[in-house]
């Protein structure tokens, strides 16, 4: 057999990957398809059209008639979407086109798994990806459980400070919003005494959402934002009424 051959795909592409994607989909731990092969084939032609994504398909090089063995899809921060065709699994494509995406996106990259794709999660992890986040998938299609993994690439500090700075700029954005609203119940409070039953039930309810930090820290993280909160929303001296002479 000879030489397994990585290309850009073309426009003319676009129907083969298609019908790999349906085959393939069909025969892995994921979740029933939600689209017909004809959705699939309009999908696929407008990813090779814009500008946001780039896919590689792979091939043996003698196979020139555009039998396709699997295909890559990636945005420049994430991996979209790697499949195989179940015919040529176990024979070393998927880790090509993975190396492929990797060579590209040398800064590292993001992708969703399904957490029932058990033999997708533990390719990428034997390739170096790490698990970063699971949701229980009220955010995909599918409203299947995913996983977050992550490609960290050869500077994997400055990949995962970037995911952070990204994550904090919706933490700002969140605690400005939370400021008004503490800013906004304190102008209608006859008292301004701290109320404890309502910040543990605060810490609860967050908990709920991240139970790894579990209530306890999570009091003493939302006693911080609270305290801060008032302090920046309370009337500062000079903006004070003058006492009464
Ligand atoms: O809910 C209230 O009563 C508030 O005053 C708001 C708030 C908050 O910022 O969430 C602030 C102080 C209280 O100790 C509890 C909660």
């Amino acid at each position: 057999m000879s030489d397994l051959l990585v290309r850009p795909a073309a426009p003319e592409d676009s129907d083969a990957i298609a019908a790999l994607y349906g085959r393939s989909r069909a025969a892995a731990s994921m979740p029933p398809a939600l689209h017909t092969a004809e959705e699939d084939r309009g999908w696929f032609a407008a990813r090779l059209r814009d500008d946001d994504h780039d896919v590689w398909v792979a091939q043996r090089g003698d196979q020139r008639d555009g039998s396709l063995l699997g295909y890559a899809l990636a945005t420049s921060t994430w991996l979209d979407h790697l499949f195989v065709d179940p015919d040529a699994q176990g024979s070393g494509v998927g880790g090509v086109l993975l190396d492929t995406v990797k060579a590209v996106r040398p800064a590292g990259f993001c992708l969703w798994v399904f957490e029932m794709n058990t033999a997708a999660r533990s390719f990428y992890a034997r390739r170096g990806l790490v698990e970063l986040e699971r949701t229980d998938g009220a955010g995909n299609e599918e409203k299947a459980p995913d996983v977050r993994m992550a490609w960290p690439g050869p500077d994997p500090i400055a990949f995962f400070r970037g995911l952070i700075d990204e994550v904090d700029d919706s933490l700002g954005e969140l605690l400005a919003r939370r400021v008004a609203l503490t800013r906004a119940v304190q102008a209608v409070k006859q008292s301004d005494a701290r109320d404890p039953d309502r910040e543990r039930q605060i810490a609860e309810r967050i908990a709920r959402v991240a139970p790894e930090l579990g209530a306890d820290r999570l009091a003493r993280i939302v006693h911080a934002i609270i305290t801060e909160s008032l302090d920046a929303v309370r009337p500062s001296p000079t903006e004070a009424p003058a006492p009464e002479r």
